[in-house]
């Protein structure tokens, strides 16, 4: 039986192929980041003893996902399984530290930009917090050292617990009053900077079926819905874009963007498809929730 990659995963291996990574930094990485050692062993084969086949998959992928339609049965309108109520009828909403603002709306790709959603002390405390427990976000990238194509990958980045902290705690109910979404779904905000050059690809941040390598996260239920957080200002860049909805998101202090991409029935919404463009100048630092259609944490 041939093995299944995911088109990003895929692309990752190329990409260590190309900067000269190791066979064995190579799984240590994927290990470490939750793939099984039988999916490893596979993936590792494939890209190190025939390159070429990985080539060839993700030239077939990134045509089939440039194809990519939503099913015919789906109705013209997306509706998500979980929408901010609140969002849709007034123009903000009244939380803990204030009002978060709606600074704009798209109904598919289902997205909402926030104002206001954290304040600027929180979001420097939360930058502090994380700052001296960043990890080496990927094993491989930090072994190469800093230079130029590596850190166009390179962002550090470190997953945070439920109620780690009294702020982390109050960000986690102030994103379940919002959105309805039950602390016990989202997974531990993760903070991420990103120097400059640095970006995040286009990708879907629900799990694929299909993929081997993402079918045991969904042992925890699928992501229906995400929450990103902008920390700082960002000088140039680093918009959260969403191509197939052509809505680029600029990083502010305590803004924010929900997007919302599971429908009534679990299907989810290709249009989600989006990604952190590169920042061109200064630095970016995001904190992301990602929530789960049911509890992820008992
Ligand atoms: O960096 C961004 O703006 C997007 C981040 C993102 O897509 C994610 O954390 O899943
Ligand atoms: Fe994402």
């Amino acid at each position: 039986m041939s093995l299944q990659l995911h088109i990003d995963l895929a692309r990752w291996l190329r990409d260590r192929l190309d900067d000269g990574t190791t066979r064995e930094l190579v799984m240590a990485s994927m290990l470490n980041t939750g793939y099984d050692a039988k999916t490893t062993e596979q993936a590792c084969a494939l890209a190190f003893d025939t390159p070429e086949k990985l080539d060839d998959i993700i030239a077939k992928q990134a045509k089939a996902a440039e194809n990519a339609k939503p099913p015919a049965t789906w109705a013209e309108e997306f509706t998500p399984s979980h929408t901010i109520a609140l969002a849709e009828a007034r123009n903000r909403i009244p939380a803990d530290h204030g009002d978060i603002r709606i600074v704009a709306r798209s109904g598919r790709p289902y997205v909402l930009a926030l104002g206001n959603f954290l304040t600027a002390d929180e979001c420097r405390e939360l930058i502090e917090y994380a700052r001296g427990r960043m990890s080496r976000a990927t094993v491989v990238n930090s072994v190469d050292g800093g230079d130029a194509v590596d850190e166009r990958r390179t962002s550090e980045l470190v997953m945070l617990r439920l109620a780690e902290t009294a702020l982390i705690d109050r960000i986690d109910k102030r994103i379940e009053a919002m959105t309805g979404i039950p602390v016990p779904h989202g997974e531990g905000l993760q903070v991420m900077r990103y120097g400059v050059g640095a970006e995040y690809q286009a990708h879907y941040d629900y799990f694929d079926f299909a993929s081997p390598g993402e079918a045991m996260h969904l042992k925890f239920g699928q992501r229906i819905a995400t929450l990103v957080m902008y920390l700082n200002d960002v000088d140039g860049g680093g918009e959260t874009i969403f191509p197939n909805g052509d809505i680029e998101v600029v990083p502010q202090t305590g803004n924010a963007v929900y997007f919302a991409y599971t429908d009534r029935e679990g299907r989810s919404d290709t249009m989600s498809f989006h990604g952190g463009a590169p920042v061109t100048s200064g630095e970016k630092w995001i904190a992301t929730k990602w929530m789960r259609e049911r509890p992820y944490h008992s």
